[in-house]
């Protein structure tokens, strides 16, 4: 039996035979051969060996972009590396929440899948770059995994593993990832070296289903069809539709609709895409920065009705209704229009209102699966029902003015009570007037230290009594107002009537002295002949 000083010998020599043929190797034999060599080395050991090595780089596309493969290989094994390499590796992604631990360079970790154990190795190699100089950040390195296992379990590894750590990771990627606002860039901006479809900062909005002030009933509604939406990857595929839902927010300002967005976004964990259309050139851009979105987002269009004339078919329609409107307003209504026009001049977004529903519904939305399209208005009436029929929208949601139910989330939200001896008269007072959920929060809101729930809620009552006053001051003059329209109305439809009536008088009065002068020149003529007649029969 050999000793371990023997062995220790046996080793040493043996490495450092191995050292020095290597040097020997390395000094003497030109590069163009040794990659000959290495080759054919690699084909032996390919030959003899019982087991398969698959590489995994960190860069695809001759390095330029990365490797979302390899990134996802990273996640999945950062679990196994954080308990079982030795040497780790802390990422600090910018893309990530939290920290990353991978294995270190030429660590390697174990993995069980089936039963079958197979082994992952990150590697590192010195390259040297076309320019002569070092590549990519100058340090010359290019990583890559090798995931090795036994040639028996080739199959399986294949087509059932690798499949499964991908996705895995993947999930790992998107539960870790830090959520983002995305906003979309002028296409002038596409190409440039910052360059991008979309400009991105993290995603922090604190608003949640719990801060949101809305009907219970309503909110848990919304909820349950978030989580089902969520979920329905199987059911979306089984009914053969793309993994996609449409809300429509409408309401008044105020009432809590970019918040709603906000709330919808953290409770999914999604990412969030604002596209602002009046910067989208055409019906084309507008596709191609959709197909840049990702999966587990929403895309935001907010108050649809001001970003594009997507109306148009309907304007006709309301202005042949409103014919009746006064001369003035017509007039200012059209001088209005002139402006805005004149303002958004050369400007304006050639997106039209069926490439917005080609965009959101046509074969391109299907690109991509798990996103939720919103959009937003202010005036519901005003859209095109084919943009807004279910299927594009699916679940239109009314945001509205703040009821009781709602200002308890906020009392609760914003001065932490339940209850308190004026909710009687604010239930009454809310149920009566009409106020934002966005005022009764900033009344609520205390603006010193000194001011506790108590002041607070006594102001809010003031301030919906006043609210109040003011919207029956304006009821009362709008009413006002509509009487007398309604009056000038009647005046005009009365002087035009009389108008009329006159003219068809003098009309018939023209007409009757035209008959009368036709049939005295007639009789005058008829006397003429009658004459003639008689002096020929006298002549005869
Ligand atoms: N339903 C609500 N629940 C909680 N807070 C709300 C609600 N509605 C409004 N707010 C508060 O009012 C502010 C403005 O609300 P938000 O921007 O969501 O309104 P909006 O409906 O999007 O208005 P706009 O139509 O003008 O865009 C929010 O920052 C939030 O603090
Ligand atoms: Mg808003």
């Amino acid at each position: 039996m050999l000793d371990t000083a023997a062995i220790w010998g046996i080793t040493g020599t043996t490495m450092t035979s191995f050292m020095f043929i290597w040097a020997i190797y390395s000094q003497y034999v030109p590069r163009h051969l040794r990659s000959y060599i290495e080759k054919y080395a690699y084909k032996i050991i390919g030959w003899v060996s019982l087991y398969v090595h698959i590489k995994f780089a960190e860069y695809t596309d001759e390095g330029l972009k990365r490797s979302d493969n390899y990134d996802a290989i990273r996640n999945y094994l950062s679990i196994n590396s954080a308990a079982r390499a030795l040497r780790l590796k802390a990422d600090e992604s910018k893309n990530s929440k939290a920290l990353v631990l991978s294995m270190d360079d030429h660590e390697e970790v174990e993995d069980v899948f089936d039963g079958v154990k197979v082994k992952w190795y990150s590697n590192v190699k010195e390259i040297q770059t076309q320019s002569g100089g070092y590549g990519r950040s100058g340090s010359g390195e290019r990583r890559f995994f090798t995931l090795t296992f036994h040639r028996r379990h080739r199959g399986m590894i294949i087509e059932s593993y690798i499949t499964h750590v991908l996705r895995e990771g993947r999930e790992i990627g998107l539960r870790n990832r830090e959520r983002k606002l995305f906003t979309n860039n002028s296409s002038s901006e596409w190409y440039g070296w910052r360059s991008g479809k979309w400009s991105n900062v993290p995603f922090h909005h604190p608003a949640t289903f719990e801060t949101l002030a809305m009907d219970p009933e309503k909110k848990e509604g919304i909820k349950k069809d978030l989580i089902k939406f969520s979920k329905g990857k199987d059911y979306y595929k089984k009914v053969g539709k793309p993994w996609k839902r449409g809300y429509l927010l409408f309401g008044p300002p105020g009432t809590g609709k970019s918040t709603m967005i906000s709330a919808i976004a953290n409770f999914l964990e999604y990412d969030v895409y604002d596209l602002e259309l009046t910067t989208v050139k055409d019906n084309s851009e507008l596709k191609k920065l959709l197909l840049d979105t990702k999966g587990k987002s929403i895309i935001v269009i907010e108050d649809i009705d001001c970003s594009l004339d997507l109306t148009g078919q309907r304007k006709s329609k309301k202005e042949e209704d409103d014919e009746e409107e006064d001369e003035e307003d017509k007039k200012k209504k059209e001088e209005e229009e002139k402006k805005k026009k004149k303002m958004e001049g050369e400007k304006q977004s050639k997106v039209t209102l069926s490439g917005l529903l080609n965009s959101i519904d046509g074969l391109w939305s299907a690109c991509s699966d798990e996103k939720i399209i919103i959009f937003t208005t202010n005036f519901v009436d005003k859209l095109d029902p084919a943009l807004i029929r279910r299927g594009r929208m699916d679940n239109h949601i009314e945001m509205s003015y703040c009821r009781f139910e709602a200002f308890k989330v906020l009392a609760k939200n914003y001065l932490e009570i339940e209850t308190h001896e004026l909710y009687g008269e604010i239930e009454r007072l809310l149920e009566e007037t009409d106020v934002s959920p966005a005022d009764v929060a900033e009344t609520l809101m205390p603006k010193s230290d000194e001011e506790d729930a108590d002041v607070c809620i006594k102001r809010l009552v003031k301030t919906v009594e006043e609210e109040k006053e003011k919207a029956e001051k304006l009821a009362e003059e709008e009413e006002k107002s509509k009487a007398e329209r309604e009056e000038r109305r009647r005046k005009k439809k009365e002087e035009a009537m009389e108008k009329k009536k006159k003219k068809k008088e003098e009309e018939d009065k023209k007409k009757k002295t035209e008959e009368e002068e036709e049939k005295k020149e007639k009789d005058k003529g008829s006397e003429v002949n009658g004459d003639l007649h008689e002096s020929c029969d006298g002549t005869n």
